[in-house]
């Protein structure tokens, strides 16, 4: 590799040397990343390796959300669970297709950190050929706890020492924090590492573009109606000025432009998810990606508060999300405390 050219152990190195991280983390954070590769591996064969279409033979299994599992939630979760379980950096890990943490057995190896993970995000592009990705959330185990049991999870946003997705589209690319500033590693396929290609991402603070799955719309709450329609508005509308709309329906993909363009993100609180909290998972889709938002310089709310400051009461629990370019996220904001 040229000497300009960063690797991620390189870049995690010089973190461990400047103190801001702990050797073990490094190793952590390396683990997950030789599963991201094998993940990504198994998506780039799509159709010729097998790993399209619903897991399960008489019609699929369902996962603990209730939600139908595609052959490669099922991979992307055995390769990382296999990849950590031996990694002896982890305590215990979760999982969205899990429906309880597992500590780590007694007979591996054992560190101090909890994994959570969204093992393939997106899963509804997976047979379309459209970008998912996996999307992971670091905390500490707390002290004296030997066998983490799911209360050990429930930390806030806060708390969390790395996060990151890693997203499987033309290129794969990694995208970490350990709270200082968010970057990104490029896959370079001929070598398998992965090369920093942006360090300290930033998101512009305004933005005129904006994500949301339309076909919600008559289930949104009232703050939502009047803040998307002054949106849609343009120019001649309040906001005086014309926005662009995007969505992928992969959370990784449209939070990847975000960090890229800007722009601001959202999965409101509706009729059809409000008894669920949201549609969105707190800890391994909203927590992790709050964390990287904001250390790119955007902002993380459930248009109530902070993201990183809600305190979990589940592992699974689902919050409202609208995250990205800071004055727009701000502006949703309002128009919730105006309504309340
Ligand atoms: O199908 P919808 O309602 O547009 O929802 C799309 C959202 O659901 C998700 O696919 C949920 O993630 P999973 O695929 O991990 O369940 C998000 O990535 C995405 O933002
Ligand atoms: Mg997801
Ligand atoms: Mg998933």
């Amino acid at each position: 590799m040229s000497p300009d050219r960063i690797s991620l152990t390189r870049y995690l190195i010089e973190e461990q040397r400047a103190g801001r991280i702990g050797p073990d983390l490094r190793l952590l954070i390396e683990v997950v990343a030789r599963a991201c590769k094998s993940i990504s591996v198994a998506v780039g064969k799509g159709a010729l390796g097998g790993v399209l279409g619903d897991a399960g033979t008489d019609g699929g299994s369902i996962n603990v959300q209730g939600e139908a599992q595609k052959k490669l939630d099922v991979l992307s979760n055995e390769i990382l669970l296999e990849a950590n379980a031996w990694g002896g950096h982890l305590a215990g890990l979760a999982s969205e297709e899990m429906e309880h943490s597992q500590p780590i057995p007694d007979v591996y190896p054992r560190g101090n950190y909890l994994l959570l993970f969204d093992p393939l995000d997106g899963s509804s592009n997976i047979d379309v050929n459209v970008s998912v990705g996996t999307i992971f959330s670091v905390l500490r185990c707390p002290e004296g706890v030997t066998s983490p049991a799911d209360e050990h999870f429930l930390q806030p946003g806060t708390a969390q020492v790395a996060a990151g997705y890693c997203v499987y589209g033309p290129s794969t690319v990694l995208v970490l924090t350990v709270g200082h500033g968010t970057h990104f590693f490029t896959l370079d396929r001929e070598l398998g590492s992965f090369v920093l290609t942006q360090r300290e991402v930033r998101i512009p603070e305004d933005t005129q573009e904006f994500a949301i799955n339309a076909s919600n719309q008559r289930h949104w709450e009232a703050p939502v109606q009047r803040y998307v329609a002054d949106l849609l508005a343009g120019k001649t509308g309040p906001r005086g000025k014309d926005f662009n709309m995007r969505w992928v329906a992969s959370m990784v993909a449209d939070v990847h432009r975000i960090l890229t363009r800007g722009g601001v993100f959202m999965y409101p609180l509706d009729a059809k998810c409000v008894a669920k909290g949201g549609r969105l998972r707190l800890m391994y889709e909203a927590n992790p990606m709050a964390l990287l938002v904001e250390q790119a310089g955007g902002a993380a709310s459930t248009g109530r508060g902070r993201i990183l400051e809600v305190a979990p009461t589940q592992l699974h629990q689902r919050v409202p999300v609208f995250l990205g370019s800071k004055h727009e996220v701000e502006a949703a904001g309002r128009y919730h405390a105006e309504a309340s």
